[in-house]
């Protein structure tokens, strides 16, 4: 059989990566508030007419949100996999990844705030 050449295999790969952020966007609920909230803030910047350093933070600011909501997802389901029963430890890794999930929205809210409060009132 024909060895795949490096940019069939990086071709592959970004299929794979997109199938996972459809996955993600199907079926995970928090996923789907985040990403109407990244559309809200987007026909926001449109409408203030932000400047290119305030897109900039805003787009930085929802992948990193929905990033690391994505990474949380697959800890989560991991976890599930690997110990299914209670355990102290599994919550410790599921609360550590949720937890890093709430600074990042922390983040987020507060350059959301910063952009927008002055052009709202
Ligand atoms: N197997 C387990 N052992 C111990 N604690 C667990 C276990 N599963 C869940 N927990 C606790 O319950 C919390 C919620 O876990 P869960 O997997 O339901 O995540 P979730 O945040 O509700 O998921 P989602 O992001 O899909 O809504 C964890 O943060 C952890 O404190």
């Amino acid at each position: 059989m024909r060895k795949e050449t490096f940019v069939e295999n990086r071709i592959k790969s970004v299929g794979f990566a997109l199938r996972g952020a459809l996955l993600l966007i199907r079926t995970e609920a928090s996923i789907k508030i985040q990403v109407a909230l990244a559309v809200l803030v987007t026909i926001a910047g449109f409408y203030y007419q932000i400047s290119n350093t305030e897109w900039i933070l805003q787009v930085l600011a929802i992948s990193l949100v929905v990033g690391i909501e994505g990474a949380n997802t697959a800890i989560e389901k991991i976890c599930d996999f690997i110990h299914p029963d209670f355990d102290e430890r599994i919550g410790f890794i599921k609360d550590v990844s949720a937890g890093a999930v709430m600074l990042v929205s922390i983040g987020a809210i507060i350059v959301g705030l910063i952009i927008y409060l002055p052009k709202v009132f």
